[in-house]
């Protein structure tokens, strides 16, 4: 969802997230997410998301169960990782040992005007942007000479060396997820990776979800697809909130302590000619408990083209996405905007068109 948008200017918020969140007060206008266009059937629907094995997807059962859940949900809970229970509480250790510091700390790392990178909220590029009740801090670690070390915080002192670890384990969960899924649609295993070029980008991105005093006015997250190729995040142990648009209804993610949620972002859906889904996904906010959440992304880079691969191109399934370089800024543009990012590159007439 970050962006690199040039904008002139940048409307400025009167108050903060966490200063509301404290006083407790009515979210002003601009939070107010009711009559959003994605504004969908509320439920709160029985329907599971699919748990899956990472340890066994070289088995043909578990890969059946990938493709399944990925062009079906376009969401799925990993397991089998490789990476421990405890070393995910570490992750979120840290990242809440971060948001609890004083203000003054964390400004050292503020988002500055028209930037994507850095602790704040979202660059507001539109008049008609529904604010998120967040605050979150992004940081690309991918390619690792566009680092920006300036914004890695210092506190705690052990933060920039548990961002990396982490870092280098879900590229490297992300590249084996990418060759699993071309096999799994029996295309070459490098079909999907080779797209993302030699310099893939990935961003983390650490949201903090305060309490709202009126939960079903406000969203932590409006409803969106992700930009990227595919995203892995890791929940809160404890506190629900991430919501999954399943025919129709909205449908709360569980949480579970050794669980990777991984789901894919609207580049994949081009790239796999609308086989696989980039899933619509929301987070709500509640009165008593603040959430967190690390939400990883990875995309080609800016100067890749990418597109739906050859081999699943056919009479019966026409090529449905145009071939298109740096996605993820119109995708950012069109999301603060409530537009469709997808149906900016989507081919209507069916012609033969790259
Ligand atoms: O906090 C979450 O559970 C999801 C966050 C999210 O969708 C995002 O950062 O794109
Ligand atoms: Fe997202």
């Amino acid at each position: 969802m970050a962006g690199n948008l040039l904008v002139s200017e940048e409307k400025l918020v009167p108050k903060s997230v966490k200063e509301m969140s404290i006083d407790g007060d009515e979210p002003p206008p601009d939070y107010k997410a009711n009559g959003n266009s994605f504004g969908s059937k509320d439920s709160s629907a029985q329907v599971p998301i699919p748990i899956i094995d990472l340890s066994l997807l070289s088995s043909e059962g578990e890969l059946e169960k990938l493709k399944s859940a990925l062009s079906s949900a376009g969401c799925f809970q990993a397991i089998g990782h490789g990476m421990s229970s405890s070393y995910l509480d570490k992750i979120r250790e840290v990242s809440k040992q971060f948001f609890e510091l004083p203000e003054e700390e964390k400004q050292k790392y503020a988002r500055a005007v028209n930037e994507s990178e850095g602790y704040g909220n979202d660059i507001v590029v539109s008049d008609k942007q529904v604010l998120d009740w967040s605050y979150r801090l992004s940081l690309r670690v991918f390619p690792e000479n566009k680092r920006r070390l300036s914004l890695w915080p210092k506190i705690p002192t052990d933060f920039s060396k548990i961002l990396e670890e982490f870092s280098v384990k879900v590229k490297s969960m992300m590249e084996y997820l990418l060759r699993c899924m071309a096999t799994s649609l029996n295309l070459e295993e490098g079909s999907f990776v080779d797209q993302f070029g030699e310099q893939p980008l990935m961003l983390a991105r650490f949201n903090f979800y305060p309490p709202c005093s009126r939960p079903n006015l406000v969203l932590g997250v409006k409803p969106h697809t992700d930009r990227s190729g595919i995203t892995v995040l890791l929940q809160d142990k404890e506190v629900k909130g991430l919501q999954v648009l399943i025919d129709d209804n909205w449908v709360n993610v569980p949480t579970i302590a050794d669980a990777l949620v991984v789901n894919l972002g609207d580049q994949m859906q081009i790239m796999s000619n609308g086989i696989f889904r980039s899933i619509m996904h929301r987070v709500v906010t509640n009165t008593e408990k603040m959430r967190m959440s690390v939400a990883m992304f990875n995309e080609p880079g800016p100067d890749n083209e990418i597109g739906p691969v050859e081999g699943l191109i056919n009479e019966s399934r026409p090529r449905l996405y145009r071939n298109v370089k740096n996605y993820g800024d119109i995708n950012y543009k069109c999301y603060q905007e409530g537009k469709i990012a997808l149906e900016t590159v989507q081919i209507t007439n069916n012609s033969n068109q790259k």
